[in-house]
């Protein structure tokens, strides 16, 4: 089948507090959506986020009607930004979009069934819109830059914002890739919340044996998700999300809900975490 779309209900801390591992993997690790020829979802009741990949393997892969969204085609009442992490490919909805690795392309509400074609592996995240803005391919170098951490924190790296209010215009969709410096492991340490709004992580550019030991949790109750390449995380609102790596990596992180410049977040103090 060339479309899957698995659901994840959205779930209450206390609930999360007696999980196994199984249950923190089955609820929160995003993995297995890159598969040749397929396109793979998960929906979630985070804010209504769509997670997926599609990898069209050479052929082309079509995006249309998604039963869970109620609605004849994807598009007709959401907006979506996908992003390349494989080789040269082609995105075509309201027009055609050629996107080498590390692109991204913003397709506003309307913009009709979407294809996937060439060597790409196509990372979708898509959320509810009340509006159209224009669709939009955006290159790192268009990418707004914030600088972060240090190198004695081991947490020194640069955030990306593509979608984002100082770049571009969406709904509720903001997305960005954070790369770290050589020799720093750790993503967003000193960790933060946001309630109002989730947040979807991907990791890639990961060799393969390696592993990003992947924190979620409220503060005072983190527990960990061990995260191959290619995979990811859905970070609940209550949730921190942060990681460090056996070595070096990037990642894609994409929120959707409430505040889009992200100014608003909640800094969780070293004491805190427990
Ligand atoms: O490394 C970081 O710090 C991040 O990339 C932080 C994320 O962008 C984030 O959590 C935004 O809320
Ligand atoms: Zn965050």
């Amino acid at each position: 089948m060339m479309l899957s779309v698995e659901t994840r209900h959205a779930i209450h801390p206390e609930t999360a507090k007696g999980f196994d591992t199984a249950a923190l993997r089955k609820n929160f690790h995003v993995g297995g959506i890159f598969a040749d020829g397929e396109i793979r979802l998960i929906y979630t009741h985070y804010d209504r986020m769509i997670v997926g990949g599609a990898v069209p393997a050479g052929a082309a892969l079509t995006l249309d009607q998604v039963k869970e969204c109620g609605t004849a085609s994807i598009l007709d009442r959401r907006e979506m930004v996908i992003v390349n992490i494989g080789g040269n490919g082609t995105v075509t909805a309201d027009a055609d979009y050629a996107m080498g690795k590390g692109d991204m392309l913003y397709l506003g509400m309307g913009a009709g069934k979407v294809s996937f074609s060439g060597e790409g592996r196509f990372y979708i995240l898509s959320a509810p819109a009340h509006h159209t803005y224009p669709s939009r391919l955006i290159k790192i170098d268009d990418a707004a830059q914030v600088k972060l951490g240090a190198q004695e924190t081991s947490n020194e790296r640069t955030i990306y914002q593509f979608v984002h209010p100082d770049v571009m215009k969406s709904c509720q969709l903001v997305v960005g890739m954070t790369k770290l410096a050589k020799g720093s492991i750790w993503n967003t340490m000193p960790a933060h919340v946001h309630d109002r709004r989730m947040e979807a992580y991907l990791y890639f550019d990961l060799a393969e044996g390696q592993r990003v030991m992947h924190l979620m949790g409220e503060p005072s109750e983190t527990r960990h998700l061990v995260i191959a390449n290619e995979e990811g995380a859905i970070s609940p609102p209550w949730s921190i999300h942060s990681g460090a790596g056996t070595s070096s990596y990037t990642f894609i992180w994409a929120m959707a809900g409430d505040n889009v410049d992200y100014k608003d977040v909640e800094m969780v103090s070293m004491e805190t975490l427990k």
